[in-house]
């Protein structure tokens, strides 16, 4: 059994950008504004053209993301680091962002993904309500799964704005979220070794 998603187009109907509009409306009003004044008349489409954006990775498959390979007899390292995310606390539904670190070893045919996807797999899972511990997870498994490799580590740093602009007020703390699987699961040396990589600067 895969721990991939089953993508979201064949759980759910695309984007109900009507229905985003009408809640957007709707949300104007209960916190006492006026959504016909001027400055809010549009606002509504527009949050809803937003929200396709920021939710964008419920309806996209990380699999197909994923489809790119290079024949490259590269069976060692590939570290990608500081890829910036911008994701959406499921809780309060405000940003979290900050940057993810991925660094895998290929399976023995050695065949390496393009880099770019990496960082689209990020994107995949960080459009979505997230808690920043699944979306660690979540692109860990779907590489394991997916491109077989040997290891891979995968570490999340964010900020949430939810523990900053609101609530507990401390801007500046910074979540760091890890997930291990394979090779360095299996072994704290190598893995000692891929984190020292991860988050030395
Ligand atoms: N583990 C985890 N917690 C998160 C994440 N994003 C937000 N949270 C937390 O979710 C919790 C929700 O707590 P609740 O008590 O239900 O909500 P709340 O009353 O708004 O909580 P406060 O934020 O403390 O004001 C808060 O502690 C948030 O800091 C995340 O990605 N991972
Ligand atoms: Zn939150």
């Amino acid at each position: 059994m895969t721990s991939i998603d089953v993508p979201a187009s064949r759980q759910r109907p695309s984007f109900d950008a009507a229905r985003a509009e009408a809640a957007v409306r709707e949300l104007l009003v209960a916190v006492g504004e006026d959504p016909d004044r001027p400055g809010l008349r549009d606002t509504p489409a527009r949050v809803a053209r937003a929200y396709a954006e920021t939710f964008g990775g419920l309806v996209q498959d990380p699999a197909e993301v994923l489809s790119t390979t290079f024949e490259e007899d590269h069976d060692e390292l590939v570290l990608v680091k500081d890829i910036p995310m911008y994701s959406t606390c499921e809780h309060h539904l405000v940003p979290f962002h900050g940057v993810a670190h991925i660094a895998y070893i290929p399976s023995e045919d050695g065949r390496v993904t393009g880099l770019s996807k990496l960082a689209r797999l990020v994107d995949v899972y960080a459009r979505r309500p997230q808690v920043q511990e699944r979306m660690t997870r979540q692109v860990a498994d779907a590489l394991h799964d997916v491109l077989k490799p040997r290891g891979v580590l995968v570490v999340v740093q964010a900020e949430h704005l939810c523990m900053g602009m609101r609530g507990i007020r401390k801007p500046g703390a910074v979540t760091t979220t890890s997930a291990v699987r394979g090779l360095f699961r299996d072994s704290a040396a190598t893995r000692a070794e891929a984190m020292s990589l991860v988050l030395g600067r």
